[in-house]
């Protein structure tokens, strides 16, 4: 999709330092030598206690249109360094030129509930490819990740209302907007105000009208009048451009006109106000006009707290139309999502496992050629283990808690397990089904009920637990000795 947003190969959506670093793995002789990239996130947004993974169908358009046109090669070769000469050899230009995707992916399905240190895609192929991945593939997966995962948010608190999606006017971009839309039906919203992701996608498309239309009339009456006689079957009526309770009653006057059309009214929306109190005092008005089944939708800068806020002060919103908050993720902007390094293959053909360093426990990278493991008893989820797919687990499945070696829990053989890693590319090639949006809708909302519900709550939530298997645990810390031994000053 985002090819054909841009209508342009999009190679070049990509960080200057991979490019160099590409011509830097060519030049050394290494551009074709195997590496496995791991790509993952260290926390939670917004404090949560889960993520939902999304952006992989942006993945797979990206990479099956991968190439570099001679447009963007010729832009490439007009890039210069610090003094002034260029920064590439024609041989690297052509090297590009001719360039096919080798890479073999694995990636978590969309829609899938994933935690912290878990590698959402594993990347392996010729390192100087999986190089210049790392950007657009972050940029896809972080932001579209986040969105969704607010969705999902929103959703648990919305229980079984409607969740309409009016992001696009506060979105970033279009693209932004767009991918904002998918992510949020995908995370539990019905549907978008947004036309274009409705074509593209196949997200319902809703809507009511906007202030500009009351305003445009002498009165707010003749306003609903005249928009229910041009569009009976689609009548929601903004009521707040004056006074909210009046605009209820001047809606309930243009239902009642409706009404002898053999139309309904549909809904009245609130959008300024106490909408706890607005929204109760409207039901009774409606309820008393004979209006039980007109719906009550409610907008205005709404998130997952006022929605839960008004839930709690008794509100009767049937709808809730929420942008900005959702859009923009405007609580946490991005998800810190990373693409490192875990191994290389050394010329015996054996791997060469990698790790970044770090003083801080969390930002240590695990190395290995990994696969999560998802067990699960008769209640649900119950952890997930990270382990290296080149140690194949005998027997019992032992994990340890990244961060304390002292904490371990075991697995018997007969334990239930689903390995959440699925191929996706075979050296460059297609070899995944995507499963439809309404799936991947679905799959979310079914993930997340098989998990504690700890773990849902936006105060202090359950963590769930994380670990390493006990070899790759050992690998990782026997990796780190020898590293830090090896950099001493
Ligand atoms: N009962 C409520 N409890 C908690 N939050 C609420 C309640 N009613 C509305 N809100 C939220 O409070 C904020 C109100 O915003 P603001 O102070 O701008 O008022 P407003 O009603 O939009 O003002 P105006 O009438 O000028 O448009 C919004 O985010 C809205 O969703
Ligand atoms: O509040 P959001 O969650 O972003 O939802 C979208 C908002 O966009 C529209 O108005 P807009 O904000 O453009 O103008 P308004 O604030 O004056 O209503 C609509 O009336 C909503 O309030
Ligand atoms: O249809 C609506 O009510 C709508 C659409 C976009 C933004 N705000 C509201
Ligand atoms: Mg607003």
């Amino acid at each position: 999709m985002i090819n054909e947003l841009y209508d342009t190969s999009l190679s070049l959506l990509t960080d200057l330092y991979q490019l160099t670093m590409a011509y830097g793995y060519w030049k050394a002789g290494k551009a074709e030598q195997e590496a496995v990239f791991n790509l993952y996130f260290r926390k939670h947004p917004f404090q949560g206690g889960f993520t939902v993974t999304c952006g992989l169908n942006s993945v797979i358009d990206y990479l099956n249109e991968y190439r570099f046109s001679e447009e963007d090669l010729d832009y490439i070769r007009t890039l210069t360094g610090n003094d002034g000469q260029k920064l590439f050899e024609p041989g690297f230009l052509e090297y590009l030129r001719t360039m096919e995707l080798q890479c073999s992916i694995h990636a978590i399905p969309e829609g899938t509930v994933v935690f912290p240190n878990e590698p959402l895609l594993r990347i392996q192929g010729p390192i100087l490819q999986c190089q210049l991945l790392e950007t657009p593939l972050l940029n896809l997966i972080n932001f579209q990740s986040l969105v969704a995962t607010k969705a999902a948010r929103m959703r648990l608190i919305a229980q079984d209302d409607a969740l309409l999606e009016f992001g696009l006017r506060r979105a970033q971009g279009p693209d932004g907007g767009v991918t904002a839309s998918r992510a949020a039906y995908i995370g539990g919203f019905d549907a978008t105000s947004n036309v274009l992701a409705g074509k593209l996608y196949g997200i319902p498309v809703k809507g009511t009208h906007a202030h500009s239309w009351v305003m445009s009339f002498d009165s707010e009456l003749e306003a609903f009048e005249a928009y229910a006689r041009f569009m009976p079957n689609n009548v929601t009526l903004l009521v707040d451009t004056y006074n909210s309770l009046n605009g209820v009653r001047h809606a309930i006057k243009a239902g009642q006109q409706l009404r002898k059309r053999g139309y309904e009214l549909g809904g009245i929306r609130l959008d300024s106000g106490d909408l706890a109190y607005l929204s109760i005092e409207a039901r009774k008005l409606l309820d008393e006009a004979g209006f039980e089944s007109t719906n009550i939708v409610a907008s205005n800068d709404l998130d997952e707290y006022i929605m839960d806020s008004l839930k709690i002060q008794g509100s009767k919103i049937d709808i809730w139309g929420i942008g900005t908050k959702l859009v923009t993720a405007f609580d946490q902007p991005a998800l810190g999502g990373v693409f490192k390094l875990a191994a290389i293959k050394a010329d015996s053909g054996e791997w060469d496992y990698k790790l970044k360093l770090s003083e801080q426990a969390i930002k240590v990278s695990t190395p290995g050629i990994q696969q999560v493991r998802r067990f699960k008893d008769s209640k649900g989820f119950v952890s997930d283990m990270i382990f290296n797919i080149e140690t194949p687990l005998m027997g019992k499945a032992t994990m340890v808690d990244p961060y304390d070696f002292t904490k371990n829990r075991s697995f018997a053989e007969s334990t239930q397990f689903e390995d959440l890693l699925v191929p996706i590319f075979a050296k460059g090639q297609l070899i995944y089904t995507l499963p439809s949006i309404y799936e991947t809708r679905k799959r979310v909302q079914e993930q997340l009920s098989h998990f504690y519900k700890g773990i849902k709550r936006f105060v202090n939530p359950h963590t769930y637990p994380v670990g390493l298997e006990k070899e790759l645990f050992d690998m990782k810390t026997d990796l780190i000795m020898k590293l830090r031994a090896g950099n001493e000053e």
